[in-house]
Formats: structure tokens, C-alpha cells, sequence
């Protein structure tokens, strides 16, 4: 299971987050990665953590004032992307565009949707993943695994019958091992979380559950 953490905009010490997951992949043998704010990529990476960006977009160099280019947040350090999100909504062409400017760079792609329809569609866009997160769990105590297992079975198959070979995770409301090995048993091969590392009291101790199942 490949365990990715989304700081979003959380007013949490990236590097703290970082290094816990940095030393909790070592001592478990998990893949763990983290994804900090843009700005924040240099430091995060330098930790020797699994650094992925949030976001990047479709263009390519040139005058594109206030994007993030992909090409950027590689030279960084990050090794991987987030595409799309609830929280970053994505028309699917430009979804297409950042898939094939993320390739471009040499960055790894997970596109994330809210729906195994929709996982359905970026599957077809050939990303290295996918994510299915249904927006009303976000941010809540309630896994995704066990509130809507469905979702998540619906997903693995959605995304098989386009492309056999993209991964699909899952997230929302993920935090406990016991989610992560649910979520392992309903086909997932990863999942994404955010605040139930970037908001907890100790990180560390959050990721150490998190893995302890696997
Ligand atoms: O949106 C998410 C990750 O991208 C999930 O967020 P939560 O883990 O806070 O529910």
C-alpha cells in the first residue's frame, strides 16, 4: 500500500510531517510520500521524504504568470503530482494537460475524482493513478472504506475496465491502520490522506497507526 499525504493548506510544520514520514517508510518498509504546499517543496524534499506537489498545470514554459509549472516543482523535488481535486476542480481538458506536462517532466501522476464515473474518464487520460474520493467524507472522521465501501470496489473496476495498469487509491476520513487494511481489502492499492495526519496532535504517532496493519 502506497500511503500519500496531503498537507493542503493545514497550518501544520511541513518538515515535522516530513520527517515522521520520512523515518516511519524507513522503519516500516511502507511507501509513504507527503505533499506540502508548492512553496514548501525544496525543504520538504530535502528531508529525503517522498515529495509530491499538489497540483501542476497544463501549460508548458512561457508567459503563464501564477502557474505552477511542472517542470518547476520537478527541478524542486518533487517526483509525483496530485491532478485535480474537490477542493481544485479541473475541466477534463486541462486534467489531460497536466497529465501530459506532469509525463513531460518526469513526474508521477495521480488524478483525483470524486466518483468511479469519473474515475472511469481519467483513467482514459493515462495517468499513473487515480483517487476516488467522494467530497461529502472529506475532512471528516468517517472512512471512505467503511462508509461507502461500494464506492471503492465500484472504483478498482472502473478504472480496470479503461486501463489494467493505473492504480487506483482512495481517500476521505482515512485514519486509523484499521481503514488502510479495509481499504487494502476492498482493492485499493494506496491511499490519500490529509487531515488525519496534518491535523493530528503527534504526526508520527498518526502515521505509525496507519501502517501498523500493513
Ligand atoms: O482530500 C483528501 C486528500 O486529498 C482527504 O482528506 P481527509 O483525509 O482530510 O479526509
Amino acid at each position: 500500500m502506497f500511503i500519500l499525504v496531503n498537507l493542503k493548506a493545514y497550518p501544520c510544520d511541513p518538515i515535522e510531517v516530513a520527517t515522521a514520514a520520512r523515518d516511519v517508510a524507513e522503519e516500516s518498509g511502507v511507501r509513504i510520500a507527503v505533499s506540502p504546499q508548492a512553496a514548501d517543496i525544496s525543504r520538504v524534499a530535502d528531508t529525503g521524504v517522498e515529495t509530491w506537489a499538489q497540483h501542476v498545470d497544463p501549460n508548458d514554459y512561457g508567459s503563464h504568470t501564477g502557474s505552477t509549472l511542472a517542470e518547476a516543482v520537478a527541478e524542486a523535488g518533487a517526483v509525483g503530482t496530485l491532478i485535480n481535486h474537490s477542493e481544485k476542480r479541473m475541466k477534463l481538458a486541462d486534467i489531460d494537460g497536466s497529465v501530459q506536462a506532469a509525463e513531460r517532466a518526469g513526474l508521477e501522476t495521480c488524478v483525483c475524482a470524486n466518483n468511479p464515473a469519473q474515475i472511469g474518464a481519467v483513467s482514459a487520460l493515462g495517468p499513473d493513478s487515480v483517487a476516488v474520493e467522494p467530497p461529502e467524507l472529506i475532512g471528516g472522521d468517517v472512512s471512505v472504506a467503511t462508509a461507502d465501501p461500494g464506492i471503492v470496489t465500484d472504483a478498482v473496476d472502473s478504472a480496470a475496465n479503461v486501463d489494467e495498469d493505473v492504480d487506483v487509491y482512495c481517500g476521505a476520513g482515512i485514519s486509523t491502520g484499521d481503514d488502510v487494511v479495509t481499504a487494502e481489502e476492498l482493492g485499493a492499492s494506496g491511499i490519500l490522506l490529509a487531515s488525519g495526519v496534518a491535523k493530528a496532535d503527534d504526526p508520527r504517532a498518526a502515521l505509525e497507526d496507519l501502517v501498523s496493519g500493513l
